[in-house]
């Protein structure tokens, strides 16, 4: 399996705090990969860091076996690296397929020359791409009327519009009801697997992430503490001391199902 990703010794302080500690790990073409761990842990740290808001204080960041480290965000952009957020980034006063449109402008470098015909173009793709996350019947609605669950999918299809070859997803389903959760990281996987994009994404719904993620990598106190299937991670001691304070079991396969 060709890898897209991978860090090496990957290392952040801030003044005293080590914030993300000497982290390795690579990223598989068409792989669906949950990084987790406690509040603090170093996740968002992590993520700046691959995508060029942070710079590591040591190690490096390959994509494609290219060597990124230290690149600035619209650098790795560039290279298809796409991002979506925790707090959603889409221009409210647009409509959803005008969303998208601007998307596909900027990903084919025609902003300032479209700009007066930006309504007309790439509609047919704009379209196929909200069919993909299943917001067609909305395209002419503003986003500022968007229920949040529908503000995530379109932020997903204008991710998407970049053609991105690694997604890097910072806690996608935040603020989301627990049914709207499970309906977006399966619309996630469903992407995975229909476009081998890879996926990286943090949560802190444990059900989100054992139900979807192909593997498991958990940070604790900025060090990656266990990285494994989610078998693995479900039944790892450790994972369960660290990450839900101890005393605490995760639900069995079964159990969860039941739930
Ligand atoms: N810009 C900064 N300056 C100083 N310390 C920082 C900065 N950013 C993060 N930290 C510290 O680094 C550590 C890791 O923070 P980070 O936000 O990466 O954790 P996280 O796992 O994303 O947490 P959460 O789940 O709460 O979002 C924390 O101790 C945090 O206080």
């Amino acid at each position: 399996m060709s890898v897209v990703l991978e860090t090496r010794g990957l290392t952040k302080s801030f003044g005293g705090i080590v914030a993300v500690n000497d982290v390795s790990f690579q990223l598989h073409k068409g792989e669906l990969l949950a990084l987790i761990g406690p509040n603090g842990a170093g996740k968002s740290t992590c993520f700046n860091m691959l995508m060029g808001q942070l710079k590591p204080t040591r190690g490096s960041v390959f994509l494609m076996g290219d060597d990124i480290t230290g690149k600035s965000p619209r650098e790795i952009w560039r290279r298809g690296v796409g991002r979506t957020f925790q707090i959603t980034a889409t221009y409210a006063s647009m409509t959803v397929i005008e969303n998208v449109q601007m998307a596909l402008i900027s990903h084919n470098r025609q902003v300032f020359k479209a700009l007066p015909f930006a309504h007309r173009m790439h509609r047919d793709r704009a379209m196929d791409l909200l069919a993909m996350v299943g917001m067609e019947g909305q395209a002419e609605r503003h986003c500022a009327v968007l229920a949040y669950g529908d503000l995530k999918r379109l932020e997903l299809a204008i991710a998407l519009a970049h053609e991105p070859t690694l997604l890097l997803m910072d806690e996608p389903t935040a603020g989301m009801a627990p049914r709207e959760r499970i309906a977006l990281m399966q619309l996630t996987a469903d992407i995975v697997r229909d476009r081998g994009v890879s996926v990286l994404f943090t949560e802190h719904d444990m059900d989100v992430v054992f139900a979807h993620a192909h593997r498991i990598m958990v940070l604790n106190r900025g060090e990656l503490i266990a990285d494994g299937s989610v078998e693995q991670i479900r039944n790892d001691p450790r994972v369960q001391e660290v990450y839900l304070g101890g005393g605490t079991v995760f639900k069995s396969e079964d159990e969860a199902e039941d739930a």
